[in-house]
């Protein structure tokens, strides 16, 4: 009687994963059809701006200096574009023009540098509207949470609602769970890490999912860091976006194999982490002179998957160009900051990747979602510095997510020069 009642449940249970499949297959041709509609109709605009603009400039002897030789001047390179050849991703010469200064080498941005980069990533924030669903604007899963570790899965998990997700889960021990739900009844936990079944039990989810954030707060127990090399293999194998941080880094450094050559991965180390991570791939030690070159390099061995490497300026690559996300930040580093950066990277990865490169002038999505996430995790800092200065810790950076994002992404920012 048991039995058939279990086979029941379990079937009713697939049935619903299987609906549940093709409701979010139909959701996401939907929105994909509505990013091409406004596509084409920011195209057409541009076309008519564009005509309006050279009948100007022909009738006001156009200056000298415009922006496509200036895009192919060597002052200009302070972002190095390191396959130059390779126009897979490359913009249009203008455009390139725009971006390259926008992603500078140089230590401060000018406003209007950190204008031109904001728009693209403004441009794959989803509008918000009254006929959207709860889920749509984000299902972040969140993989870590041990006995000694919860505040790290919580403060990637809230961080990612607060930035705009509509769901968060957190996959993370039998132990770490009652902690994880006592601190927010708005994060939805499931402990299974440590159970024998535990890559399955995850990977149910993993079809109702947009991102998955790996790493906050696993632990480096060899059974949890069997069963997250599973996890990553399953989100792999459904080609679904994946952050990988902290422990996470970890596990990569001791198997770098389990995510080479997948370009929907972004790993996010700290120094410490990088240097690890690039003597585990090039069996090489981190050349301290070329920061930039040892994040290039690292991104190219490991088959193009995205690297930002945090610290005082935050390095961001996909093997083909480095940017510098440098935005102004405070001089206190708490534990835990890594964590809001994961987190804000899940949503906005997903909402980059959904858009595509049209939305961001043929850049790699993820790089814009990454730039996004620096700058908001920067701005987070600052604000909650301001106010707190050396007593500020993570939560108070969370609070204020809200204004930051809306300061950095909800506003046009006035360029003054
Ligand atoms: N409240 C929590 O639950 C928190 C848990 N955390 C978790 O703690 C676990 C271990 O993380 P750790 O970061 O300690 O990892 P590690 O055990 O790899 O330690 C890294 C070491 O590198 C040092 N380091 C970091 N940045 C550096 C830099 N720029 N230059 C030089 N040294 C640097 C740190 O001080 C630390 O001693 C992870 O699972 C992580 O997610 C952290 O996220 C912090 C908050
Ligand atoms: N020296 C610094 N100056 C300014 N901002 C910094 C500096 N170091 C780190 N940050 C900011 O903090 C973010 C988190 O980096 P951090 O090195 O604290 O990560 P982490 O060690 O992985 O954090 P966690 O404590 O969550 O494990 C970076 O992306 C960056 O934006």
């Amino acid at each position: 009687m048991m039995e058939k009642f279990l086979q029941q449940s379990m079937d009713a249970e697939q049935k619903f994963y299987k609906y549940e499949e093709q409701r979010l297959k139909i959701e996401d041709k939907r929105r994909e059809a509505e990013h091409a509609r406004e596509l084409q109709m920011l195209q057409m605009l541009g076309q008519m701006l564009a005509g309006i603009s050279s009948a100007v400039s022909q009738r006001s002897h156009s200056r000298a200096c415009s922006p496509p030789q200036r895009a192919n001047r060597q002052s200009f390179g302070e972002t190095i574009n390191y396959n130059p050849v390779d126009r897979a991703f490359s913009p249009p010469i203008g455009i390139s023009f725009f971006i390259q200064r926008s992603f500078s080498f140089r230590s401060t941005h000018s406003l209007k540098d950190m204008e031109n980069i904001f728009r693209l990533v403004r441009n794959v924030i989803p509008p918000l509207t009254a006929k959207k669903h709860k889920g749509q604007d984000g299902r972040i899963g969140i993989v870590g949470g041990c006995q000694e570790y919860t505040g790290a899965p919580y403060f990637a998990a809230i961080s990612a609602l607060k930035v705009g997700a509509d769901l968060s889960h957190v996959f993370c021990t039998k132990d770490a769970a009652a902690a994880i739900k006592s601190y927010s009844p708005e994060l939805i936990v499931h402990p299974v890490l440590d159970i024998p079944n535990a890559v399955n039990e995850v990977e149910k989810w993993l079809p109702r999912l947009h991102t998955v954030v790996l790493g906050p707060g696993l632990g480096r127990d060899e059974v949890i860091l069997e069963h997250a090399k599973g996890i990553i293999e399953r989100t792999r194998a459904k080609g679904i976006p994946i952050i990988i941080d902290a422990d996470g880094l970890w596990l990569i450094a001791q198997h770098p194999s389990i995510i080479q050559g997948y370009q929907g991965a972004i790993l996010t180390p700290n120094l410490m982490e990088f240097s690890r991570l690039y003597e585990a791939v090039l069996r090489d030690p981190v050349d301290s002179d070329d920061h930039h070159g040892c994040v290039l390099r690292l991104s190219q061995a490991l088959g193009n998957l995205t690297i930002v490497q945090k610290g005082e300026r935050d390095l961001i690559s996909d093997g083909q160009k480095v940017f510098v996300c440098s935005h102004e930040g405070s001089n206190r580093r708490c534990g835990g900051q890594g964590d809001l950066l994961s987190g804000s990277l899940g949503v906005l990865s997903h909402w980059a990747f959904l858009a595509g490169s049209e939305k961001t002038n043929g850049l790699n999505p993820f790089l814009v979602a990454a730039f996004g996430a620096c700058s908001l995790t920067r701005q987070c800092n600052n604000q909650a510095f301001q106010k707190y200065g050396r007593s500020m810790t993570t939560k108070d950076m969370i609070t204020e997510i809200g204004t930051a994002f809306n300061k950095l992404f909800e506003h046009e920012v006035k360029a003054t020069n």
